[in-house]
């Protein structure tokens, strides 16, 4: 596949950026990393590229440093036939999901993304929370996220689910279509007008792949059987870019089931802009809408205009953002104290009494 940066989703920062970039540099955009490669898109075709010198030290000091699907980086080709990544161009938007387990800086699961679709079948019921959930990651994110409703062939009464669930989604439009028999395709491909990148979130069989295949028009992606449980097979493990034949980028991730939030908690604001805006009128600016007097949340809960659900949904989230929020906090101290140590050590070192 060869193709121009503009149908690789060129933006004017990043075209703003590469002219500064020195000539011997190729510009590409990486499709999908795995086996410490990066597969890169550029005007000549895809080629694998490993990480330069530079770069090794970045990712030492930042994992997040590292090249994702999505990011526009600059290779250098070797004359014994290496191909090097040289650097990261900064991120217009990125996608980052806390990692379980793991270290408290999150992984970077794909940037410099125009929209995000959040990818939610008809069929079964859509689940709320994980919709709310996945909102929150999306607005952190920068992109614009969307609903769409996938599967509508198999429901009669789409519409009004789509309602509930522009409920628990506010500020983002909720798409009703069928990868299957078509309808509402053409408001999903409009998403990718003028060769922007749109990234698939959504749960496992929840239909991205069809989704792609149907946007392309080929079938580019396996369509896995879904378990008789309705579960997906949770089997794409690829991560990947596709630049449609007809225009624009999709980028498909794999099925995500746990995902955690990244710590700054904006999202999540941006996810409950009612609760946000009930909570600037409790009396207490550190109110915690539990027992507090003249709480406006709990009033709103009371009267009924705030749902008790959503309520519920958010003070879990937001625990879940306090939490990676001190486990950030700890992570710093410790690297401070470290820090510390390797400074007082050298000092030792320098000035050591003379025997
Ligand atoms: N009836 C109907 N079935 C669909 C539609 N879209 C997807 N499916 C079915 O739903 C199942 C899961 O679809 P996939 O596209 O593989 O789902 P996915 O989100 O890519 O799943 P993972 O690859 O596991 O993340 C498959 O059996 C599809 O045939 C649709 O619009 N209508
Ligand atoms: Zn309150």
């Amino acid at each position: 596949m060869s193709a121009t940066l503009q149908a690789l989703g060129l933006d004017s920062s990043t075209a703003d950026f590469l002219q500064s970039v020195p000539e011997e540099l190729v510009p590409g955009r990486v499709a999908r990393v795995d086996k410490g490669l990066a597969t890169v898109f550029t005007t000549d075709g895809p080629v694998r590229a490993s990480w330069s010198g530079a770069l090794l030290t970045a990712i030492a000091a930042d994992a997040q440093a590292g090249p994702c699907t999505g990011d526009w980086v600059v290779l250098r080709f070797w004359p014994d036939d290496r191909i090097t990544v040289e650097s990261v161009l900064p991120r217009r938007t990125a996608i980052v999901r806390a990692e379980v387990g793991g270290s408290s800086r999150g992984q970077v699961l794909a940037s410099n993304v125009d929209v995000i679709a959040i990818v939610v079948g008809l069929v079964p019921e859509p689940n709320i929370v994980r919709i709310e959930r996945f909102m929150a990651l999306a607005w952190e994110s920068g992109a614009r996220p969307v609903v769409v409703l996938t599967k509508s062939d198999l429901v009669g009464d789409a519409d009004s689910v789509a309602e509930d669930v522009a409920l628990a989604a506010p500020g983002a439009d909720v798409l009703v279509c069928s990868a299957t028999t078509g309808p509402g395709m053409d408001d999903v491909r409009a998403l990718v007008a003028g060769d922007a990148t749109l990234a698939l979130l959504g749960s496992s069989g929840a239909g991205k792949s069809s989704l792609v295949n149907a946007l392309a028009g080929v079938e580019l992606l396996d369509v896995q059987d879904i378990r008789e449980d309705g579960k997906g097979r949770h089997t794409s493990v690829r991560r990947e870019l596709i630049v449609l034949p007809s225009g624009g980028i999709v980028i498909d991730t794999p099925g995500l089931r746990g995902i955690g939030l990244q710590e700054s908690g904006e999202g999540l604001a941006a996810a409950f802009p009612d609760i946000t805006a009930l909570a600037e009128r409790c009396k207490f600016k550190d109110c915690s809408h539990v027992m507090e007097p003249d709480c406006a949340v709990r009033a709103a809960l009371d009267d009924g205009s705030l749902p008790y659900r959503r309520y519920e949904s958010w003070v879990k989230l937001q625990r879940e953002a306090a939490y990676m929020a001190r486990r950030a906090d700890i992570r710093l101290r410790n690297e401070m104290k470290k820090e510390w140590v390797r400074a007082s050590k050298s000092y030792r070192r320098d000035h050591k009494p003379r025997p």
